[in-house]
């Protein structure tokens, strides 16, 4: 998979995604970054990237044409076209639904707005979809992005070691993730559930499952919501709540 991050800081993106799972992703070729600048396509001598947003009112917006340029030049470097993906606390939030059908693309841009954001009109002309990882606003969208990169780079086939850890993630099923223990059985804190050292794999998935439904309906209901659980689903939970005496 390709990422392009057209940025006033790409370094930035690219440095957070040189570490772990990621950094090795793209050691395995498994994930190509490239940064771009907008800056290298301002014009005059001091290669003006912002300016001030009409209608008055505090704020800089990022300008049209460095933007447009910059774009240009990153469809030119390859022939397969990119989904131009612009980070914005206006954007749709991510789930890891929205991770997976990103992460099977074959490319990506991602647009990182500094200062108030972007000229409108190079969104409407350019942006396939804005995208937002939260209800926060933060002083420009990079750190916003690489969560996009970690997310759809740890997805990408060969990322993970163990293959299987992806498909065990948090939301995989749109529940949150059991709980996980390791060594020492016996500590201070607490000991290590007896079903997890029984060799029972069978009640070992009935566990895992039954505590990924107790957590999903205690922590985020909403995620519970309008969705329908099997019969055994259902059981599972109810004889959870019955044993927390919820
Ligand atoms: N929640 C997010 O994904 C997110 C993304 C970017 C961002 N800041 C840059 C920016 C970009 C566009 C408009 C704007 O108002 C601010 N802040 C938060």
């Amino acid at each position: 998979m390709r990422i392009d991050i057209v940025s006033l800081f790409p370094e930035f993106v690219e440095q957070c995604a040189g570490f772990g799972v990621t950094g090795r992703a793209r050691e395995r070729g498994l994930l190509d970054l490239h940064g771009w600048n907008p800056r290298d396509w301002a014009e005059g001598n001091y290669r003006k990237v912002d300016d001030r947003t009409f209608g008055g009112g505090p704020g800089m917006v990022m300008l049209v044409e460095p933007l447009r340029r910059c774009l240009a030049a990153l469809r030119q470097a390859d022939p397969l076209p990119p989904r131009v993906v612009y980070l914005s606390p206006q954007g749709r939030p991510l789930d890891q639904a929205r991770v997976r059908e990103l992460a099977a693309l074959p490319r990506l841009a991602l647009l990182c707005g500094r200062y108030e954001g972007v000229d409108e009109r190079l969104v409407q002309a350019e942006v396939d979809e804005e995208i937002s990882i939260g209800d926060y606003v933060l002083s420009g969208g990079e750190l916003a992005a690489a969560v996009v990169v970690d997310a759809v780079a740890r997805l990408q086939e060969g990322a993970l070691n163990d293959a299987g850890s992806a498909s065990q993630d948090s939301f995989e099923d749109g529940l949150l993730d059991c709980p996980h223990y390791s060594h020492p059985v016996e500590h201070a804190y607490g000991t290590v559930p007896e079903v997890l050292r029984s060799g029972n794999h069978a009640a070992i998935a009935r566990w895992r499952r039954q505590q990924a439904l107790g957590r999903t309906w205690q922590r985020r209901p909403d995620l519970l919501a309008g969705r329908v659980l099997s019969k055994a689903d259902q059981a599972l939970l109810d004889e959870w709540r019955r044993e927390q005496g919820r």
